[in-house]
């Protein structure tokens, strides 16, 4: 579904990433980890079309993405949930949601998503006439993923859901990935809380200085050595 072949991206005249080839295949969770500042946010952004690569490719559906507008490729069926929520802090709950369904696919399905994402989400749906900035963050990372979904996207990336959040806050973000994918939604998850989201993915990949120094499946991965010492500190 989503192939980088060879990526080298970064800001200005810094590399940050240096040809990361990674597949993401329809109905899969695929996570990367890595530690703080290895690129998994670069990585995330590059494919949303957010930075553009100075080498190598992307391809969606077969398609060439790598150079493509970000809204096409929003159009096209890939969505962020980004890092801290990012939410319009001053726009009702409501709002935010609306703001997700702004797509041509996602228009005409306004009313059959807002049910869907308010039943996942009960405690948003008590909230729809409040400001998103009165919300807890457990609450925002709800929004942030609601809005997400109104976009009806094909692949959704999670670019660390679980920041900043009480531990029982993370295993219901972590619940509700599981769920979103167990409905047909594909899922690149970015993540620091390694084990959580070894336990969740199908697949993993491990970013060290904008690399990938390993993958495999999930448990493989859950089981190595290095991964064991450097990241879960068993
Ligand atoms: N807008 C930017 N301009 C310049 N450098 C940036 C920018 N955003 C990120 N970087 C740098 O790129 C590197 C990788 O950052 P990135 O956010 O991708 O890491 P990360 O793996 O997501 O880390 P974290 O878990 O800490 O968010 C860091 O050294 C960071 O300082």
């Amino acid at each position: 579904m989503l192939k980088l072949n060879n990526v080298t991206a970064g800001y200005g005249s810094t590399t940050i990433l240096h040809g990361i080839s990674l597949d993401v295949n329809e109905g899969e969770i695929v996570t990367i980890v890595g530690g703080n500042g290895a690129g998994k946010s670069t990585t995330l952004r590059t494919i949303s079309s957010l930075i553009n690569p100075t080498s190598g490719s992307i391809e969606f559906e077969g398609r060439d993405i790598t150079k493509m507008a970000a809204h096409k490729v929003v159009e096209l069926g890939i969505t962020m949930v980004p890092e801290a929520r990012q939410l319009f802090p001053e726009m009702t709950v409501l709002e935010n949601l609306q703001m997700g369904s702004f797509t041509k696919v996602a228009r005409p399905r306004y009313k059959e998503k807002l049910d869907e994402v308010l039943t996942l989400f009960p405690r948003v749906a008590e909230r729809l006439s409040q400001e998103a900035q009165s919300l807890s963050g457990g609450e925002q990372q709800m929004v942030a993923i609601a809005r997400g979904m109104m976009s009806c996207p094909k692949l959704m990336l999670f670019d660390e859901p679980s920041l900043g959040l009480a531990p029982i806050v993370v295993t219901q973000v972590f619940d509700v990935v599981k769920k979103i994918a167990a409905s047909g939604t594909t899922v690149l998850i970015v993540e620091q809380n390694v084990f959580q989201t070894l336990q969740i993915a199908d697949r993993g990949y491990v970013i060290e200085n904008g690399e990938i120094s390993m993958n495999g499946p999930a448990q493989e991965l859950m089981g190595n050595d290095h991964i064991r010492k450097a990241y879960l500190g068993i």
